[in-house]
């Protein structure tokens, strides 16, 4: 008789790779599917550097933080790697910002500091900034950089030393539901009691074909980088922090890390796509709006940065409309369990994610109040706002 799994996880992007070192963790016996040869540059975890930071609009997410740093921490112990850099957070926007006012709640309310800088402040402790008068910003001391390819080998080394097993290059083809689910793959197919699907920009794919159909949006970011006029002014080790301005649509930066004098600073929206043809015409609309309204950005608020961007990548967003996560159970297949729409956001949270997908997978009551991230959120009318 076919071997039956305890869980199949589907995908092994950060979310899927935690979930599943979680699972295996916890006595699960745990194959995890990834239709890409791994390492791969394809969907929305590669590349060296993701921001972490405490400081968010939102509540839920400051507090899942302070649950998901000593994660952090203990896989850092247990692979010997060095994952996480403490640089500090700039949040800067103008003085009416409500989007930090909240910030500034959130961090309150989930017990974390925080230092308010005025305009001045900003000014005296980041000369290589230039914003107007009437900005102000909040500093996150917590915040840095994670070494996210790194992160991401660690995680999946983790969960093989606790038993688990990695099957890529093999991609899920379909999903036959039942106490016992099938699960068909490009080689061959797997029993499994429980399925967790997390398949970042794909979702839509393997979702529909299950009669789901979120509003996720597979969106292509560019990854901009900008060398510096003068070598080392926006450095990490020279304690220039992490950055996130909160004016309309964000743009984020993080200090030189993987190109030595290069400064990574990119636009948190991007054109919808097919993941399946990122850099195809689709893709590519908008992309020179996108590099010059950059060009000018830096030219205005970057002084030390050459305005024309010296290296440019890809990478792919799944956005819901609220641009909060989707962490739930198929609400006819109990026994399949989603983790999608992680809205450019969620690697830092991965830790977390995976600790309540894991819950629902073991019939666990879930740590957290998954209201948030349920399902049938979508229902509701209410427009909703980009927060972050
Ligand atoms: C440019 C950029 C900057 C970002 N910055 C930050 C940041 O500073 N801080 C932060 O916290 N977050 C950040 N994020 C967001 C974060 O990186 C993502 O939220 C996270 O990587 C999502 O991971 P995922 O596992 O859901 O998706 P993915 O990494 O795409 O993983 C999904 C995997 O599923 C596989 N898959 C899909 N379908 C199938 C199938 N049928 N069969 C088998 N395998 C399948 C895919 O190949 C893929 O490997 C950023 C994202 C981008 C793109
Ligand atoms: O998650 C993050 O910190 C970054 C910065 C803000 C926009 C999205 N990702």
């Amino acid at each position: 008789m076919a071997e039956v799994w305890d869980a199949v996880v589907v995908g092994a992007g950060i979310e899927g790779s935690v979930t599943a070192f979680h699972l295996a963790k916890n006595g699960c016996r745990t194959l995890l599917i990834e239709q890409f040869p791994l390492p791969h540059s394809r969907g929305s975890s590669h590349g060296a550097s993701r921001i972490i930071r405490k400081a968010y609009v939102q509540q839920h997410y400051a507090r899942m933080m302070n649950e998901a740093y000593p994660i952090w921490e203990q896989v850092e112990r247990e692979t010997g790697t060095q994952l996480y850099m403490k640089t500090g957070g700039l949040m800067v926007g103008p003085r009416s910002s409500k989007q930090l006012a909240e910030t500034e709640r959130s961090l309150s309310g989930a017990g974390s500091e925080f230092e308010r800088l005025s305009s001045d402040d900003l000014k005296l402790r980041f000369p290589n900034l230039s914003f107007p008068a009437d900005y102000r910003a909040v500093l996150d001391p917590e915040a840095g950089v994670l070494k996210a390819d790194k992160a991401l080998r660690c995680f999946q080394d983790l969960f093989v030393k606790y038993g688990g097993r990695i099957h890529d290059e093999e991609k899920v083809v379909r999903i036959d539901p039942g106490d016992v689910v099938t699960v068909h793959t490009s080689k061959s197919a797997y029993k499994t009691r429980k399925l967790l699907l997390l398949p970042g920009p794909w979702a839509g794919k393997l979702l529909g074909p299950l009669g789901l159909h979120p509003p996720l949006k597979p969106v292509r970011i560019s990854v901009l980088y900008w060398r510096e006029k003068q070598p080392g002014t926006y450095a990490l080790k020279k304690g220039f922090p992490v950055f996130v301005d909160h004016t309309t649509l964000h743009k984020y930066g993080l200090p030189c890390l993987e190109y030595p004098g290069i400064f990574k600073l990119c636009y948190h929206s991007g054109p919808v796509i097919d993941p399946d043809d990122r850099d195809g015409v689709a893709g590519s609309r908008g992309n020179q709006e996108i590099v010059r309204m950059m060009c000018d950005y830096v030219r205005k608020h970057f002084p030390g940065l050459e305005s024309v961007p010296a290296i440019q990548e890809s990478c792919i967003y799944t956005n819901t409309p609220d641009e909060d996560f989707i962490l739930d159970r198929h609400p006819q297949y109990r026994n399949i369990i989603i983790g999608a729409g992680f809205s450019g956001h969620g690697f830092k949270l991965a830790p977390v994610v995976g600790k309540l997908l894991c819950e629902l997978a073991m019939d666990k009551q879930p740590s957290y109040d998954m209201t948030p991230f349920s399902l049938d959120r979508f229902h509701n009318t209410a427009t909703p706002q980009a927060k972050l």
